[in-house]
């Protein structure tokens, strides 16, 4: 059995037409169903429907064998546990800093809001800038807005979310895309099956972006 772990939202609605191309088709629709368990249109495929931040821990712990993330939620997760074959092309963003249009630098340390706590310790460690990390779980542009932060880093596409909370992008700290990752030790057991899957998946990336 090959378990493939996903989150509902933008990256399974942007994977279920590169697996189709490997002839996995759920049995009912995920975004529809209740279930966490989707059997697929092939006997020995099924998906994980789990929540986006939690797919490199399944993958990492062999609970699922493939997984699909963003590059914003790997670098945060910082694991050993994994293989990264594949850039799938989907979901695509920028991580950035981001700050109230025409504020002033603040004076003392920067405090900064963010999901991504570990991807900014790195972000101003490498500046070698000491800074106060608030960890947020969401709703982050609010917080230069009230006073709870100067900064926030988040992923931007459009820059509307900013835009309409009166704050622009300002650093970028790095391009985003979605990964196909793979277990370690599924990768070894499974070799001939999961390489035959990542070459299939990679060979429709190419058709979508040449079309
Ligand atoms: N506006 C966006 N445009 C394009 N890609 C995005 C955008 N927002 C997020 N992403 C990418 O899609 C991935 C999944 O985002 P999604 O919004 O489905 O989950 P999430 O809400 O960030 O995660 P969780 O549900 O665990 O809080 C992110 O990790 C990121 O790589
Ligand atoms: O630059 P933009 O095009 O406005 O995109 C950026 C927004 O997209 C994501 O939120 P999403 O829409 O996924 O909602 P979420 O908070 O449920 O993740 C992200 O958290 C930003 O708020």
């Amino acid at each position: 059995m090959l378990t493939i772990a996903l989150s509902k939202g933008r990256i399974l609605n942007d994977t279920l037409p590169l697996l189709a191309a490997a002839g996995i088709v759920p049995t009912e629709d995920p975004d529809k169903s209740r279930k966490l368990i989707i059997p697929t249109s092939l006997d020995d495929v099924r998906l994980l429907i789990v929540r986006a931040t939690d797919v490199p821990t399944y993958v990492e712990q062999g609970a699922a064998d493939l997984g699909v993330a963003g590059k914003d939620v790997l670098l945060e997760h910082s694991g050993q546990g994994l293989y990264e074959p594949l850039d799938l092309r989907i979901a695509k963003c920028r991580l950035m800093t981001a700050g109230a249009v025409n504020a002033p630098e603040p004076k003392g340390r920067l405090k900064v809001a963010t999901k991504f706590v570990n991807i900014a310790k790195r972000y101003y460690a490498e500046q070698g800038r000491q800074v106060d990390i608030i960890k947020l779980y969401g709703s982050m542009e609010l917080a230069p807005l009230v006073g709870l932060a100067d900064k926030i880093i988040d992923v931007v596409d459009t820059g509307n979310t900013l835009r309409a909370n009166g704050l622009e992008p300002q650093e970028l700290i790095a391009h985003i895309s979605s990964r196909l990752i793979v277990n370690k030790a599924s990768m070894k057991m499974q070799h001939a099956r999961i390489q035959a899957l990542i070459d299939v998946l990679r060979a429709a990336v190419e058709a979508r972006h040449q079309a």
